[in-house]
């Protein structure tokens, strides 16, 4: 369930970068609350995964701002966004292919917790972490696969690693860029389940970029549109979807493959 503390966790003010004389995101400003999925939808070049990159810290704003439960963190490096809660599904999480499965996901959560100096709470820590580590291979239904090398899974297996790794993180916000992307048909429903498990636990922000309108029908609370870099259009799915602008440009082309962009 949302937070009943209305401030937003994820907040951008009027964030823009300019590409030379090219403004990929141009002024977006949005509030994301706790417990919702918002999908991020728009055509190709809209800004979509730029805006990302601006959340994360990987490119730094022309103009603008991005707020954490309220602290501005525009300045802030993409370790010290990622390590206060601004979590990126596929780029700040790398499997280290040659441990398996439970070391990945125990170093992430090792790392979280560090280790403190009373040696004699050592046991009682190693015991916690391997707890969460259980609870973590649950979630990403990979407790049959613990055992094994990071390398030896299937693609779809190796992104739902990387989705636990991510939230060994804690992450207050979870970014996916078309988390489907290159995955068979039997492997995209499972990742999807995932994310919606996620959800429905309601303790995380969760933003997505997708272009399968299925997918955000399924999963989405809220869409924004960006077109141009612009935000074009903010709101529950059916009143979105329900806009001339939106339906023009981005329905009314394709309904055979019912896509957005
Ligand atoms: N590092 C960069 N240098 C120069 N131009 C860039 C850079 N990154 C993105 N752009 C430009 O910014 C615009 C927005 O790109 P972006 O990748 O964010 O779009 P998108 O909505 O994610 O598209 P897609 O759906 O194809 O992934 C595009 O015109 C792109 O060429």
């Amino acid at each position: 369930m949302p937070s009943q503390d209305s401030s937003p966790v994820l907040k951008t003010q009027n964030l823009s970068i300019r590409f030379g004389g090219h403004i990929a995101v141009d002024q977006v400003s949005a509030e994301f609350e706790q417990g919702t999925l918002t999908a991020i939808v728009g055509p190709n070049g809209a800004g979509k995964t730029t805006y990302f990159n601006l959340i994360s810290g990987q490119l730094p704003a022309s103009e603008g701002d991005v707020y954490l439960e309220g602290r501005n963190i525009s300045n802030w490096a993409i370790a010290k966004r990622a390590k206060h809660g601004v979590g990126r599904a596929f780029q700040l999480t790398q499997l280290f292919p040659n441990l398996t499965v439970a070391e990945n996901l125990t170093l992430v959560v090792q790392a979280r917790l560090g280790f403190g100096p009373k040696i004699w709470a050592l046991a009682s820590r190693l015991n916690s972490v391997k707890k969460e580590v259980e609870s973590l291979l649950d979630t990403i239904e990979l407790t049959s696969k613990s055992q094994e090398l990071a390398r030896a899974l299937s693609h779809g297996a190796q992104r739902r690693l990387e989705v636990g790794m991510m939230l060994a993180m804690d992450p207050k916000v979870m970014m996916f860029d078309e988390p489907t992307a290159g995955m068979s048909v039997d492997e995209a429903p499972v990742l999807l389940e995932l994310i919606a498990k996620i959800k429905s636990e309601g303790n995380r922000t969760i933003l997505l970029v997708e272009h399968k309108l299925d997918v955000i029908r399924t999963l989405a609370d809220r869409i924004i549109v960006l077109h141009n870099g612009k935000l074009l259009a903010d709101g529950n799915p059916e009143k979105v979807m329900s806009l001339d602008v939106v339906r023009q440009a981005y329905l009314g082309e394709l309904p055979e493959s019912d896509e957005v962009a």
